[in-house]
This record gives structure tokens, C-alpha cells and sequence, in this order.
């Protein structure tokens, strides 16, 4: 009985195998005749062409162009087709379900490897595979990966029929990309390329499974051997390019603001929270002098193009700005409008939340590029300021009070960060801050004057950049902004009364801004002429207070003046006397002595 199932089995096989071969043969042959456009997989297409193929449609491994074939229907032809596949497949299953029986896994994966060096010899196409995950790198995705799927939702994705939608993280958007298994073409320099997108799944699902048993996807090129070199040469870099550009353009901004250190152990240590970035402040929102806003523009816009230029000089491509004047003046606003301008991520780094020097070049070593680093009010940050001055001083006492000495130890440690000025400067332009590139480093100060000059020379801070008052420019921008006006008869009084007193923009802007649906334009522009009148008699009256002050601090300085000379002469007067007095005991004592 035994016998006679092998022996069947063996006809079976013979039978299967030789009508496989044959079907498996026929699409060669048609391609050496020229007529037989051939396909990966069975596709809609097929169904539809009336190109006279024989054999039709089966599962070859060679992709095509159907591109050129023409669509009309044919069904009558369709039945005979669709049986002669099916039992090819079943034929082609039942074989390949034998042989994996029979034969050992050694030596299925040496047919395998044989039966690919024969294809390869007479396939004519090349083939490149970009995996999801590089396996020394589980848990980060290829950068390639990433870029060739980026550019494939872009350029490709209208033209693919199954597609995926991912909502982007906290964001409404969605993102449409190829759905597995999915082919699109694509055209480069008149050259046919062709993307799929597949995955690999694992033959046991692990019950607790790390990323090398789950699925993994990859992306795979295919495209005509002759055309190797251009592909892997020139395509495969304007993709990868494309791919960043499209994730610069596309990408959600984000603003971070440093962690604590003593909270960065642990596995999943993060030196940056952040947060999605959305200040809606832009140049044309900031108002300031249109001179001066377009110095800063052009400033910027060079900075973000000169990438070649830095390498050249030998710079590293970073460039400092020192935003500083009165509060409310627009400080924040414009880094906001900066990081708008260029695309930029920010990263607000709070100094008293840093340790010491250690900790803040770590946390420069976690920005990105493409970023503005900022420290605000950097003079009240740290005492950076009298830092210097303060070890000279110490080193000129060399034995002090070590109570003393103690207690201030204890109120810098209860400062809580060690941050030096040596190491904010490294932290700007030492050896460290090279590493990353394209970025901003902005200080922000109420008050220059009170920073130490090694701390803002240029090369540090490259552009120091005063916001001032609200002048009428400044207003005119403000105006516009607030109330859509250009031009208006209260303007001259308002433009008068700018010059002859100080208001912040902040407080201009509050003027502008109507409070209720009753409130339009003028009566507005007649809240802010108030608000000036009302601040210039404060001014006034300050400057009336200020004087009657000062006027009596300098009587009182006149009366302290003379009282001390009254002093001096009561003093005097009394030391002459005193002196008189002795010269009497000495004459006495003399007489009590010659005596
Ligand atoms: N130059 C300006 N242009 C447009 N709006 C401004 C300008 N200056 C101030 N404002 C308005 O005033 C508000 C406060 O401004 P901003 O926070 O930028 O000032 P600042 O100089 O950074 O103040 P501080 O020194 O207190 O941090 C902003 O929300 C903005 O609406």
C-alpha cells in the first residue's frame, strides 16, 4: 500500500512539476519574443488587457511597465484564464508543500540559493531593499527608511491604489502612505523605477517578542540593470534629500525647556521636556523700527544660507544674539518670530535648573540643529556677572573668616546651580559647542550694563539688538496689526505724545486692542491718547517728586555737610583748648618737677 502511494505520489509530482515548468518557462519566452509584458503579482490590470498573451497572467517574479498596455475589456477569454492559473497555483502549492516535506532545510536553502544565481543571471532587473530597522539598531528606525517613505507619501502616494492613513501626534493632519504590498513608479531623468512596499513576518509569533520576531518592513527598488549606476549614483541621494526636505517642511515645531538634573536617571532619561511650538509671532507682527526689522531679517536669512561659508572661515555654524531694553519691549515675541522665520525647534534653557558645568554641556550635547537656544533675563539666571571679580577679590584675602567662608558656601549650594561664567562661555563658543549645527544661541537682559563684557563680546553674542519704547514707526506697525489701519487724523497727536513720553509696545498694544464689540477704531486710538496724556502727567509728577527728592537729599547732605564741619571746628577748638590745658599741666608739672 505504501508502494503504491509513493509511486502515485511520484507520478503526481512528475506531472505537476513538468506542467509548472513549462508555465513557469513560457514567460521567458514570450519576453525573448517580446511580447509579454511581465508582473510581480497578478494585478487588476490583467483581467482587463486585450495585448494577445499566451500564456496570460501568472505569478512571475519579474515586475513590468503596463504602462503601455492598453485597457479594454475581454471577458470571454477571462474563465479559460482564471481555472488555468488556479490550477497552476494549486499545482505550484502542492509542489512546494512536498518539497518542504521531503526535502531537508539545508538543502531547500541551497536550492534556493541556486535557483536565485541562475535567475539572476538572465533577470535584467536590479533590485535594492531598505529595511525599517538596521540590525544593530532595534529600536530606531533607518534613517533611509524613513526618508524614502517620506518621499514616497509625497510624490507617490497619488498614485498608489491601497493606501495607510496615520494621524500625525498631536496634530488633526493625516499622512497618507503606501499600504503593504503596494507598487508605485516613479521617473527619474526619464529612467522607470518602481517601489514596493512589503514585509517579512516571522514563522512563530513569540509570545513575548523583542522587534526581531515581529514584522519587519522594508521598501524595495527595482530598476533596469543599465541604469544601476544613475540609480544608486544620483536617484537613490535626491531621494534620501528630498525625503529630509520634506521632513524640515512638514515637521511639528517643538519648544523645550530643560528637565532638572537630578532628574535625568533612569532608563528612559530626558534631559528636554517639550511641548508642539505655536507663538503665532512673526516680523510682520513684531513692531519695531522697519529699518532695523529688516537688518535682522537679512541677518537671519544669510545666516540660514551660509552653511558652505561658515566651513570656509572655519566657524562653526552657530551665531549669537543679544536681545535687550526695557520689559515688554518685544524680546520674547521676536525669538518666537525668529524661530518662525527659519523653522527653527527652541529650546528655553533654564540655568538655576542646571548643576553645574557638567550638566549644561551635556544639555547642549541633547539639542538639535536647526534650534535657538535661549536664555532669558540672563542677568538675573546666575550671579555670572561679578563672578570675576569676585575670585580676584578672593584671592587677594588669602586667610579669611572660615565661618564666613562656610555660610557663603552654603548660600551658593542653596542656589541651587554651580554654573560658572567660564562655563556659559564654553557652553557659547568652547570646543563643545561646535558639535550639531544651524543654530541660535539668544541672551536676553533688561539690563545690559550689568553683564560681564567677556560674556557679550562679539563672537559670542555676534548681534546685539536693542527693543526699545514705542516710537511712532512702532506704532504705525502696531496699529495696522490691531485695528487694519494705515492711516488716521488722531495719528499726529499720538505720534506727538510718543515723542515726549515712554510706553512700552506691550502697553501700546493693550491700548489698541478693542475690549468690547461696541469699542471701533478711533475710540481706540482715544483709550491709547489717553493712557499717553495720563502717563506723561505721571512722568511729570514723578519728575516734579523726583526733583523735590532729590532736593531734599541734597539739603540734607548740605546739613549733615555742616554739621560735620561744625563738628570739625567744635572738634578743633576743643583739641586746641585741650592742648592749652596740657601746655598749663606741663608748665605745672614742670614747675612741680623743677620745683
Ligand atoms: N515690539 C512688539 N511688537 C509687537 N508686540 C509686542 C512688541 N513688544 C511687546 N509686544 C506685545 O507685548 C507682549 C509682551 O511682549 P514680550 O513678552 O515679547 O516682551 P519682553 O520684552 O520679552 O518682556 P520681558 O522682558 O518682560 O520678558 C507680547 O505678547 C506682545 O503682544
Amino acid at each position: 500500500m505504501n508502494d503504491a502511494i509513493t509511486v502515485m505520489s511520484f507520478f503526481i509530482s512528475q506531472f505537476l512539476g513538468s506542467f509548472m515548468l513549462s508555465y513557469l518557462f513560457m514567460p521567458f519566452r514570450s519576453y525573448a519574443q517580446g511580447r509579454l509584458p511581465f508582473r510581480h503579482f497578478i494585478s487588476k490590470e490583467w483581467l482587463l488587457h486585450d495585448t494577445p498573451i499566451h500564456p496570460p497572467h501568472l505569478i512571475t517574479i519579474l515586475p513590468t511597465d503596463l504602462s503601455d498596455v492598453r485597457l479594454s475589456a475581454r471577458k470571454p477569454e477571462m474563465m479559460g484564464d482564471m481555472t488555468q492559473v488556479g490550477s497552476l497555483m494549486a499545482a505550484v502549492m502542492f509542489v512546494w508543500a512536498i518539497f518542504r516535506q521531503l526535502f531537508p532545510d539545508e538543502f531547500q536553502r541551497d536550492v534556493r540559493k541556486y535557483v536565485n544565481k541562475v535567475v539572476s543571471y538572465v533577470y535584467p532587473y536590479v533590485e535594492i531593499t531598505f529595511h525599517e530597522y538596521q540590525p544593530d539598531s532595534w529600536f530606531e528606525r533607518s534613517k533611509a527608511f524613513v526618508s524614502i517613505e517620506r518621499y514616497l507619501s509625497t510624490n507617490s502616494s497619488n498614485r498608489a491604489k491601497r493606501l495607510k492613513a496615520n494621524v500625525v501626534k498631536d496634530c488633526e493632519s493625516v499622512v497618507l502612505s503606501m499600504d503593504d504590498y503596494e507598487e508605485v513608479t516613479d521617473e527619474f531623468r526619464g529612467i522607470k523605477i518602481w517601489w514596493t512596499s512589503s514585509k517579512s513576518i516571522p514563522k512563530q509569533q513569540a509570545l513575548f517578542s523583542y522587534r526581531g520576531e515581529e514584522e519587519k518592513r522594508y521598501y524595495r527598488l527595482t530598476c533596469k540593470r543599465e541604469h544601476r549606476d544613475i540609480i544608486t549614483k544620483v536617484y537613490l541621494q535626491h531621494v534620501l534629500d528630498e525625503g529630509k526636505a520634506i521632513a524640515v517642511k512638514t515637521r511639528q515645531r517643538k519648544l523645550y525647556t530643560n528637565n532638572k538634573s537630578e532628574n535625568w536617571s533612569g532608563y528612559r532619561r530626558t534631559m528636554w521636556s517639550h511641548i508642539i511650538f505655536e507663538h503665532p509671532s512673526t516680523f510682520d507682527t513684531l513692531a519695531m523700527d522697519p529699518k532695523k526689522k529688516k537688518e535682522i531679517l537679512d541677518d537671519l536669512m544669510m545666516f540660514s544660507k551660509s552653511k558652505d561659508y561658515y566651513k570656509k572661515v572655519g566657524k562653526s555654524w552657530k551665531r549669537g544674539y543679544l536681545l535687550y531694553g526695557p520689559p515688554g519691549t518685544g524680546k520674547s515675541s521676536m525669538i518666537a518670530a525668529m524661530a518662525n522665520l527659519l523653522e527653527y525647534d527652541i529650546y528655553d534653557l533654564e540655568l538655576t535648573s542646571v548643576k553645574d558645568n557638567t550638566d549644561l554641556r551635556k544639555l547642549l550635547i541633547d539639542t538639535s540643529s536647526k534650534s535657538i537656544i535661549v536664555i532669558e533675563d540672563i542677568d538675573c539666571s546666575l550671579d555670572l556677572t561679578g563672578q570675576r571679580k569676585e575670585k580676584k577679590e578672593e584671592s587677594k584675602e588669602e586667610e579669611k573668616d572660615p565661618v564666613k567662608k562656610a555660610e557663603e558656601e552654603k548660600g551658593k549650594k542653596n542656589k541651587g546651580s554651580e554654573v560658572t561664567l567660564s562655563g556659559l562661555l564654553n557652553f557659547i563658543d568652547g570646543l563643545w559647542s561646535a558639535c550639531g549645527s544651524e543654530r541660535l544661541i539668544v541672551f536676553t537682559t533688561n539690563f545690559v550694563e550689568k553683564l560681564d563684557p567677556a560674556l557679550i563680546r562679539r563672537g559670542r553674542m555676534d548681534k546685539h539688538i536693542e527693543l526699545s519704547y514705542c516710537c511712532f514707526e512702532t506704532f504705525k506697525v502696531l496699529a495696522k496689526n490691531y485695528l487694519d489701519l494705515e492711516s488716521h487724523d488722531l495719528f499726529s497727536i499720538i505720534s506727538r505724545l510718543l515723542e515726549e513720553t515712554k510706553m512700552t509696545p506691550a502697553d501700546v498694544a493693550e491700548n489698541l486692542m478693542p475690549k468690547s464689540f461696541e469699542e471701533n477704531a478711533e475710540s481706540c486710538l482715544n483709550k491709547l491718547i489717553q493712557s499717553l496724556e495720563n502717563a506723561k502727567e505721571e512722568a511729570r509728577l514723578k519728575a516734579v517728586e523726583d526733583a523735590r527728592i532729590k532736593a531734599e537729599e541734597e539739603a540734607a547732605k548740605k546739613i549733615e555737610e555742616n554739621g560735620e564741619k561744625v563738628q570739625e571746628s567744635d572738634a578743633k577748638l576743643g583739641d586746641e583748648e585741650g592742648k592749652k590745658t596740657d601746655k598749663h599741666t606741663d608748665v605745672k608739672e614742670n614747675g612741680v618737677i623743677t620745683a
